[in-house]
């Protein structure tokens, strides 16, 4: 029970450095089991290099990160591919390989991961992954070039998943699709984290995300995470950034759309 209890991600005195310019400083974040966590911040607040530190991208300057109850920068090589296998990431602009097909791009992870696999179960798996993401199954042999924005995102997610990983990192997802597209894939994120029992770590500008998936939102500000919570939590704050982010223009307009649509449904319901 202890165990469940523990953060699935545990960042203790974070320090990040480029040269003379220090990214965090003391930085501290848990990400509980389970949850979908929204992180936000102002462009350069270092939420890509957050992510990258705990997936062993970029090693600390110092401080501790534990991953799934292991101390993730102290694993040696056998226990970080153990420790890879259990979480999936898309990259900010899905990051898929120009020269292979989306089933192809599918199949790094497993060929990597089970290089004794056959090609027939790596066909199959990635015929799942692709169709569990909503691309129709006509999507497994064409190439990245040949696919919209929003059907590369889910391409990259389909990579994602191919490993069936607990914990899945999700740098900016909705970033350049149009409304209808994000919302499209929030309501995918949203569904394979109930149906997987996945554990999100979502960094994103987009307002309308945090209100529609996420359970709660870390806000990336003065090189730390300077406040974790719901957003009605966070409303409660007077960080000016706080306060500028979700109860400016674009923050009002969100959560009217929540309002809205909460309306809609209830109205639908009687
Ligand atoms: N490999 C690197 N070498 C030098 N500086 C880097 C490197 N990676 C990141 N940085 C710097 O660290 C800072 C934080 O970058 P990061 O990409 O994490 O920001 P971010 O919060 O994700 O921004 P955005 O919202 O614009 O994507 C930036 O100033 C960036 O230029």
């Amino acid at each position: 029970m202890a165990e469940c209890d523990e953060p699935i991600i545990r960042v203790r005195g974070l320090k990040n450095s480029f040269g003379d310019q220090i990214v965090h400083d003391d930085l501290n974040l848990d990400v509980r089991r389970g949850e979908i966590l929204g992180v936000v911040g102002g462009s350069g607040t270092g939420k890509s290099v957050l992510m990258r530190s705990i997936i062993g991208l970029q090693p600390p300057d110092t401080g501790e990160i534990t991953v799934f109850g292991e101390n993730a920068l102290s694993v040696d090589e056998a226990e970080a591919t153990a420790m890879r296998k259990r979480w999936g990431v898309l990259f900010q602009g899905g990051a898929l390989f120009s020269t292979l097909t989306v089933a192809e791009n599918v199949q790094v992870p497993l060929r990597e991961f089970y290089p004794s696999l056959d090609q027939g179960l790596l066909d199959e798996i990635a015929a799942y992954k692709v169709v569990m993401t909503g691309l129709a199954p006509e999507a497994g042999p064409k190439y990245p070039s040949e696919l919209s924005g929003g059907m590369r995102k889910r391409a990259g997610l389909a990579r994602a998943l191919a490993l069936d990983p607990q914990l899945l990192f999700l740098d900016e997802p909705t970033a350049g699709l149009d409304p209808i597209g994000a919302e499209g894939f929030d309501a995918l994120i949203k569904s394979l984290h109930k149906t997987l029992g996945l554990t999100v770590f979502l960094i994103t500008h987009d307002l309308d995300t945090l209100y529609a998936i996420c359970d709660r939102v870390a806000v990336l500000a003065d090189r730390k995470v300077i406040a974790v919570g719901t957003i009605p939590e966070l409303l409660a704050m007077d960080h000016p950034w706080i306060q500028e982010y979700f109860n400016g223009p674009r923050g009002r307009a969100a959560t009217a759309a929540v309002k809205r649509n909460k309306a809609q449904q209830e109205a639908g319901a009687v």
